[in-house]
Formats: structure tokens, sequence, C-alpha cells
């Protein structure tokens, strides 16, 4: 059940959360808050367990225990509203997922008419919206597979703005992009921090998270092994994040 947020209570709130697979522990212990208007950013070695806190977070996890409140919502109990999480959280992954028989338009107006009963007309208007926000309005009657990788992915980004989020969570979202097209989406991720946009990355780019992130939180072994401005990402005080930044993750 949804509870008003007073404009101070976090946005979403991990406390001592575990999960495991099997017999792997992959979260072991999880604590941290983003506060509205934060962008936080989660690092960390491959398999520290920073995809699964985020899909914990919009419940494509379930958690084995702990407490996770996102917008009022208890994501941890099972009488959790799936349908009003997901709602209030945007999720973009690596792969974009977008429906490949369909425009963009229709990529981006599917879930306002199904989900919220938007009119048609009004849906078609926030994705002319949602388009200039990440600048593609000139491909709203393309199909996907016209568009480069990295203009699907901002096209992905603009689907899920459609459903104006409160919190936007991004999972590794350049990873399969070169460099050039890595540079136009970030631009995109940039001016949403920039226009008060709450958001938790996982990424692997160092120096875009040292730009943006309002705070760091390192992972290791499934703890939070290190978290505190964007600073730490230049004085670590860990020798195991010293270890992540100094071996080349940092590029700039
Ligand atoms: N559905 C699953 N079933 C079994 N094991 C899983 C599952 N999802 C993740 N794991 C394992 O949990 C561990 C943590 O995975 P996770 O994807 O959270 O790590 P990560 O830090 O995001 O890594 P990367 O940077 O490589 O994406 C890994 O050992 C992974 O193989």
């Amino acid at each position: 059940m949804q509870q008003n947020l007073s404009s101070t209570e976090p946005i979403v709130s991990l406390h001592n959360v575990q999960k495991s697979f099997g017999p792997l522990r992959v979260l072991d212990g999880v604590s941290f808050t983003v506060a509205r208007g934060e962008v936080l950013a989660l690092i960390g070695r491959s398999g520290s367990g920073k995809s699964t806190a985020l899909r914990c977070i919009d419940r494509f996890e379930k958690v084995d225990g702990g407490e996770i409140v996102v917008c009022g919502h208890r994501v941890d109990r099972p009488d959790v509203d799936l349908r009003a999480l997901r709602q209030d959280v945007g999720i973009v992954f690596q792969s974009y997922n977008l429906f490949p028989h369909l425009t963009i338009e229709q990529n981006i107006t599917l879930a306002p008419c199904a989900v919220k009963g938007m009119a048609a007309s009004q849906a078609k208007d926030l994705a002319r919206k949602v388009l200039a926000q990440v600048g593609l309005e000139e491909k709203l009657h393309a199909y996907p597979e016209q568009l480069s990788g990295g203009q699907q992915q901002r096209a992905a980004i603009a689907r899920s703005l459609a459903m104006q989020p409160k919190v936007m969570l991004f999972d590794e979202v350049t990873s399969a992009l070169d460099p050039e097209l890595t540079a136009e989406v970030l631009k995109v991720i940039e001016q949403l921090a920039a226009d008060g946009m709450t958001m938790v990355m996982v990424t692997h780019e160092m120096g875009f998270a040292k730009g943006i992130a309002d705070r760091i939180v390192f992972m290791h072994r499934g703890k939070v092994h290190e978290t505190g401005p964007a600073s730490i990402l230049t004085s670590p005080t860990t020798p195991e994040l010293t270890q992540f930044v100094g071996t080349g993750n940092l590029k700039s």
C-alpha cells in the first residue's frame, strides 16, 4: 500500500537485504537509501550483486530477507501491489526490449493506454514530448530496426518516461553500445539528472558516474563495501575500491 511520501522521505530504501540463488549468496545484508532527486551509481566488479540489487528494487527478484521500500511500496512483502509499483518505477535494461512489430510511437503509447487508461490522443502527445526529451522526435513513426542501437536505447528511455515514473533504474544501459552511441545515451541520462529525476544506475562507466552521481555505492561480494560522494572514486578508503578504480575502470 502506498503512503503519501514526505519530501524528506527516501524514494528508495533497502535495509539488510538478503538474496541467494541456490547456495550462492548474492546480496548479503545490503542497505542504502536514495533521496528524492538523487542520482546513485551502483558500481563494483562483475558478479558483485549490482544488477540483482537493482532488480530487487522493482521486484523482478524476490528478496529472501530484509526490507525494501520504494515510493512507499513495501516491495519485500508478498502482497505488494506490483501494478502500482511499476507505475512509480521506470527501468531500462542493457537490451532495449522494444517491440519490433510496433512503431516507436506505438511502443511508447502502449503502457500509458493499457496500464493507465490514457486516451490515445493524449498518449500520442505524450509520446512526442518524451521523444523530444531524448532527441528523437523525427523517429515517431519508425520501427525499432530502423534505429541505431543508441537511438533504440533512447527510445526505450522515452518509453519509460511516458509512464511518468518517480524513480528511474538503469541497468548497464550502455554496455552493448560503441563509444559514440554510448555518449548520446549518457547525454540523455545526464539531462534527466539535471531535470531532477531520481535515479539508480548500475554502470561500468566510471567517468560518467563520477560526473553525475550524487552518491556512489561500491558493492563487493554482495555487500556495500564503501559508499560516499563521487569523490570516493578519486580518494577511496578501502583496498578493494582502490584496486577497482585503479584497474583502468576510472577513465576520466
Ligand atoms: N537468476 C539467477 N540465477 C542464478 N544465479 C544468478 C541469477 N542472477 C544472477 N546470478 C548470479 O548472481 C551473481 C551476481 O550477479 P549480478 O548480475 O547481480 O552481478 P553484477 O554485479 O551486476 O555483475 P555484472 O557487472 O557482470 O553484470 C553472479 O554470480 C550471477 O551469476
